[in-house]
């Protein structure tokens, strides 16, 4: 059983989310891009440890985040909280479809706080505002064994 988009966005603007009109959606509530980037050298995933990146921040360009076809990181704009007994995922906005690009994201687990990222794959040439809407983020209720502990918590808060 999944969440409404009102008990989505009551989850969201209780972790502080500000969230306009336009991002309350009936299943959901969308999620703003915050922040493109472009990682600079490998990271690293082993059996212990892992690292993320060092990466470039993209700029706007007269308002607008011009990306040539490739693979970005995206930050997201609003903070997010899941809640317990639930489970969360992301999905691109369609209009990212139709334009030959998506979003890849990963299990939103129970108890995790804080402002996300994920992979903006442009299968095409796109541009994008800042601000702008790309992704949607739906809870399903779930049964979980304990709950988000790891080095993402709390991240950007
Ligand atoms: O696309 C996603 C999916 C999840 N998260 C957040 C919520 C999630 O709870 C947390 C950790 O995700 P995951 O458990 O998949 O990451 P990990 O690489 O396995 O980290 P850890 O070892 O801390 O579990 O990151 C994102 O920011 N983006």
């Amino acid at each position: 059983m999944f969440d409404s988009g009102a008990a989505v966005a009551a989850a969201l603007e209780a972790a502080g989310a500000d969230l306009d009109d336009a991002q309350r959606q009936p299943n959901g509530v969308d999620l703003t891009v915050d922040a493109v980037f472009e990682p600079t050298e490998p990271g690293f995933v082993g059996r212990d440890e892992k690292r993320v990146a060092e990466r470039r921040e993209l700029e706007p360009e007269e308002g607008r985040y011009r990306l040539d076809r490739g693979t970005y990181v995206v930050r997201y704009g609003e903070p997010v909280r899941i809640p317990e007994e639930r489970i969360g995922f992301v999905l691109p906005r369609s209009t990212l479809l139709r334009n030959a690009c998506t979003l890849d994201t990963a299990v939103w687990d129970a108890g995790y706080e804080g402002v996300g990222e994920g992979r903006l794959d442009a299968g095409h040439a796109i541009e994008i505002e800042p601000g702008a809407r790309i992704a949607q983020l739906v809870l399903a209720e779930a049964d979980h064994h304990g709950t988000y502990d790891g080095v993402y918590q709390g991240e950007r808060l």
